[in-house]
Parts: C-alpha cells; structure tokens; sequence
C-alpha cells in the first residue's frame, strides 16, 4: 500500500560515477532479490548516520568495488531526487576519476564500463534517467 505523500521519508543515497581513461563510467547491475533487481546503478548506498556523503562513497567503493579513493578525489557533478512509491531519493552524484586498484564486484554484482551517449542502452532505475545528460556533457 502506498504511503501518503507527508509520511515518506527522504532518503539520502551517495553515488559515484568512476571514470576511466577513455571516458567509460562504470556501472553496476542490481542482484537478484534486490528492490530494482537487474537494473543498472552508479556504484554508492545510503549514507550512514555521522557519515559524509562522499565518506559514504569512499566507503561503498571499498566494500562494493574492492577500490580505494579518497574524499578529495571526489567531485560533485549533480543529484538525483525522485519520489519513489515509499521514500523520496535524494542522491548527490560524485565523480572520481583518481582512484587505486581494478574495480571487482564483491557482492556478485555485474560490472560495465560504459560510455554515457551508450547509457540509455542499460536500464537504470527512474531517479538516474536525468543523470545521464550531465555525464555525457562532462565526458
Ligand atoms: N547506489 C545507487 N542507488 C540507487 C541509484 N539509483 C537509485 O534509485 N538508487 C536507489 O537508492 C537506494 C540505494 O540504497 P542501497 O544500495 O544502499 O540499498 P539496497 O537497496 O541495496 O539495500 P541494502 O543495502 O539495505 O540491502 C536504493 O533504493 C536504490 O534503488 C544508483 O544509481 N546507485
């Protein structure tokens, strides 16, 4: 059942497009069993209590990709808000092209390098749609 409009809660997601020398964005596909399952998303999660945005990227690039960067290498390109069926998504879009190791997905997720003009080709979840056009003005 949906929630009335002033019951839905925001939610604050941190999300990283990483670049690769020729421009690709990496993206990731959901698991299985997942809300969005089978969708394509910029690698991030929610951000935790006493957590920074970009520490939350840090950290999910970490736990997520196996990769190392740091806050300083992050940097804001846009956000994302959308009202979901039960939460409203706000979620700042940090770019990191300064980062250290070869990204491998730990939690079983498909991983693509993708060129943002070639985006629309992967189906992303609603709130990354008007994402895509910052990507591909800055690549
Ligand atoms: N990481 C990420 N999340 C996104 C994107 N677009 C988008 O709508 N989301 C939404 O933001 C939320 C991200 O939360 P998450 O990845 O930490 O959480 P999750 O659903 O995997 O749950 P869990 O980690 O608690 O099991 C999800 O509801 C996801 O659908 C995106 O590009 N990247």
């Amino acid at each position: 059942m949906s929630q009335p409009e002033e019951s839905k809660r925001l939610l604050l997601v941190a999300a990283c497009a990483l670049v690769d020398g020729d421009g690709r964005v990496l993206i990731a596909q959901r698991p299985e069993g997942k809300q969005l399952a089978g969708m394509w998303e910029f690698p991030g999660g929610k951000v935790e209590p006493g957590e920074t945005p970009e520490e939350t990227v840090v950290r999910e690039l970490r736990e997520e990709l196996a990769i190392e960067t740091k806050v300083a290498c992050l940097a804001p390109l846009t956000f994302a808000s959308h009202a979901y069926e039960s939460f409203n998504l706000l979620m700042p879009l940090f770019v990191c092209r300064r980062y250290w190791g070869i990204p491998q997905a730990q939690e079983g997720q498909a991983l693509k390098w993708v060129r943002p003009n070639k985006l629309r080709d992967y189906p992303m979840p609603p709130a990354d749609e008007p994402l895509i056009p910052f990507l591909i003005d800055l690549l």
